[in-house]
C-alpha cells in the first residue's frame, strides 16, 4: 500500500521505515525543513536502536522518502497516517494544534478516497474532531480511523514488529479492512473498536502502567521502613498469573514524552465530564515525589549540598534513547544546582539534548561513567543503562572522595563484593549492615537521622 505518514517524530518515522520494511511504499512527511534534509542523507534525529540501519537499507530500495509537502504526500497515498505531536497545555490538557493544522492540510489535499489512520494520542472524541476539520475542506470521501500506537522508546523496532494487539478504532467496514489487511502481517490479535473506545483504550493502558510505577514505588518507600526488599516483593507479586511481573521495577519514578502527558490529559478528560479521576491525581502526585527519593537520601548522608560534587550516571529517561522529556534527572540536577553543588554528569547518548533543556557553569559533562566519578562526594544512578551495571566499582570507588552510592534503578546486588566498598544506598531494599553502620567524614551518622 501507499502510505504518507505525516509528522516524523519518533512515531512518525519508526512507523514509517517499518511500514516500509514491510514492503509498502512511504513517504513521511514533516514541516520541519532541517529534519527532513538530514533524514534524506540517512541520518536519523533520534537514537533508537536498529533504526538507523533498517532507514538505509529501504532508503536504497526506494520504499521510503521524505518531503516537507503534505499535499503531494497525500495525493499519492491510500492510508495517511496522523503522526504529529500532542504536548500538554499548562492546563495539562492536549494540545490538539498540531493535529487541526495537519489535518487541516489533508483536507486540503484530498483527491479521493483514503483512510487517515490517527495514531497520535488524542483524546476521546478528537478524531470526530479530525473527521469534521477534513469534511470541511473537500468533497472527496474518506475515512478517519483510530489506530493508537503502543510502542516504547528504546525497543520501537521490535514494539513495532511484535505488537501485542493492534486497535484499530472505527464503524466503517471499509476502513476497517484496510486497516486491518495493512497490519495483517504483524499480528492476528487485530481488535476493531468503535472509534471512542480505542481513544479511551490508549489513555487507559498508560494510566495503568503508570498507576503500576506509583503503586511499586509506594511499596518500596513502605518497605524500606519496614526492612522488607521491594525486588523480592515484586518477584512474590508478578508470579501471580493476575498480575504479571512487568511494570514493577521501583525507582525514582516515570518520566519520558508520554506517562506524564496522557495521565494529566486523562485527568483533564475526566474533569472536562465532571469525574474527579481521585486514583490518577495520586498516581501522578506520588511520582512527582518519588524523585525526590535522591535528594532526601544525599541530604541524609552528605548533608548540605553546598560545594559537594555529585557525579550522575543516566540523563535520559530510561535507557536506550536520548530522550531526556520529563526525565527525573531534569529535577534532580536542576535541585542540585540550585542548592550549589557541582555536578558531574555522564549518559551514553543523552548528554547533548539534556544540555538543550538545562545546562549550568557549576556542571561538568564527563565522557565516560568512570571519570565522572571522579572526586565525587557521592555518585546517583538516575538511568538504568546496561554500561553502568559492567563498569569495574572497585575503579570507580577509589576514585571518589567518599564511595557513596545512589542506585535510583536498584541495578546492583547489595550483597556482591563490589558494592561492598560503597555505602549503598537503592531503592525499597533493606540497608546492608556497612551502609546502616557507615558514618561519614562530614560526621553525619546515616542511622543517627531515621
Ligand atoms: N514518543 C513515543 O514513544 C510515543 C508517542 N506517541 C504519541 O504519538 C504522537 C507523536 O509523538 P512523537 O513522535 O514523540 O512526537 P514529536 O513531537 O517527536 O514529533 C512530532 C513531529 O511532527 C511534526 N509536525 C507537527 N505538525 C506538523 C504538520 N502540520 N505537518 C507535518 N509535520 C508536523 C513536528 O515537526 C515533529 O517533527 C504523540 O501524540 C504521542 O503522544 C504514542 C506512542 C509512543
Ligand atoms: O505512549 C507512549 O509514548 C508510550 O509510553 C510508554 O513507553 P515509553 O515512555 O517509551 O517507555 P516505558 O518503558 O514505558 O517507560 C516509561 C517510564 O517508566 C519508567 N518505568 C518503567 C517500568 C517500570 O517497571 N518502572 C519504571 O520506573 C521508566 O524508567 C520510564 O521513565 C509505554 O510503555 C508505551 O506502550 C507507550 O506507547
Amino acid at each position: 500500500m501507499r502510505l504518507a505518514v505525516i509528522g516524523t517524530g519518533y512515531v512518525g518515522l519508526v512507523t514509517g521505515v517499518c511500514f516500509s520494511e514491510l514492503g509498502n511504499e512511504v513517504i513521511c512527511v514533516d514541516k520541519d525543513m532541517e529534519k527532513i534534509n538530514k533524514l534524506r542523507q540517512g541520518e536519523i534525529p533520534i537514537y533508537e536502536p536498529g533504526l538507523q540501519e533498517m532507514l538505509w537499507s529501504n532508503l536504497d530500495t526506494g520504499s521510503i522518502a521524505f518531503t516537507t509537502n503534505t499535499t503531494e504526500a497525500v495525493r499519492n497515498a491510500d492510508i495517511v497516517v496522523l503522526a504529529v505531536g500532542t504536548p500538554s497545555l499548562p492546563n495539562g490538557e492536549a494540545d490538539l494544534s498540531y493535529i487541526e493544522e495537519a489535518a487541516s492540510a489533508i483536507g486540503e489535499a484530498l483527491n479521493g478516497y483514503k483512510v487517515i489512520m490517527t495514531k497520535s494520542t488524542v483524546p476521546v472524541g478528537t478524531n470526530g474532531k479530525i473527521e469534521s476539520w477534513i469534511y470541511d475542506r473537500t468533497s472527496h470521501p474518506f475515512h478517519v480511523v483510530s489506530v493508537p500506537e503502543f510502542l516504547r522508546e528504546g525497543s520501537a523496532i521490535r514494539d513495532t514488529f511484535n505488537p501485542d494487539r493492534i486497535v484499530v478504532g472505527t464503524d466503517n467496514e471499509r476502513a476497517a479492512k484496510i486497516v486491518v489487511e495493512l497490519h495483517r502481517p504483524l499480528t492476528d490479535r487485530i481488535l476493531v473498536t468503535d472509534v471512542r473506545s480505542a481513544e479511551m483504550i490508549k489513555y487507559a493502558s498508560n494510566a495503568y502502567l503508570a498507576t503500576r510505577i506509583s503503586f511499586i514505588n509506594e511499596i518500596a518507600n513502605i518497605c524500606e521502613k519496614v526492612g522488607a526488599d521491594v525486588s523480592q516483593v515484586a518477584q512474590g507479586m508478578g508470579q501471580d498469573k493476575r498480575i504479571g511481573p512487568a511494570f514493577l521495577n521501583a525507582g525514582i519514578g516515570y518520566g519520558g514524552s508520554c506517562f506524564p502527558k496522557d495521565t494529566k490529559a486523562l485527568i483533564q478528560i475526566a474533569g472536562n465530564v465532571d469525574y474527579n479521576f481521585k486514583l490518577l491525581k495520586s498516581v501522578v502526585e506520588v511520582n512527582r515525589d518519588q524523585r525526590n527519593n535522591v535528594l532526601r537520601k544525599l541530604h541524609d548522608f552528605v548533608g548540605d549540598l553546598k560545594g559537594r560534587t555529585i557525579a550522575i550516571w543516566g540523563l535520559a529517561f530510561k535507557p536506550n534513547t536520548d530522550d531526556v522529556r520529563e526525565a527525573p534527572s531534569l529535577d534532580i540536577i536542576e535541585e542540585l544546582v540550585a542548592e550549589g553543588a557541582f555536578v558531574r554528569a555522564y549518559d551514553p547518548v543523552a548528554t547533548a539534548n539534556f544540555r538543550r533543556l538545562f545546562d549550568h557553569s557549576s556542571i561538568i559533562w564527563c565522557d565516560s561513567a568512570v571519570s565522572a566519578a571522579e572526586n565525587a562526594d557521592a555518585l546517583c544512578l538516575l538511568t538504568e543503562w546496561r554500561e553502568f551495571a559492567e563498569v569495574d566499582l572497585s575503579q570507580v570507588a577509589k576514585g571518589m572522595k567518599e564511595p557513596v552510592l545512589f542506585d535510583g534503578r536498584n541495578v546492583f546486588n547489595q550483597q556482591s563484593k563490589e558494592i561492598a566498598a560503597f555505602k549503598y544506598y537503592s531503592v525499597g531494599r533493606p540497608q546492608s549492615e556497612r551502609t546502616k553502620e557507615g558514618g561519614n567524614h562530614y560526621g553525619i551518622h546515616a542511622a543517627d537521622k531515621a
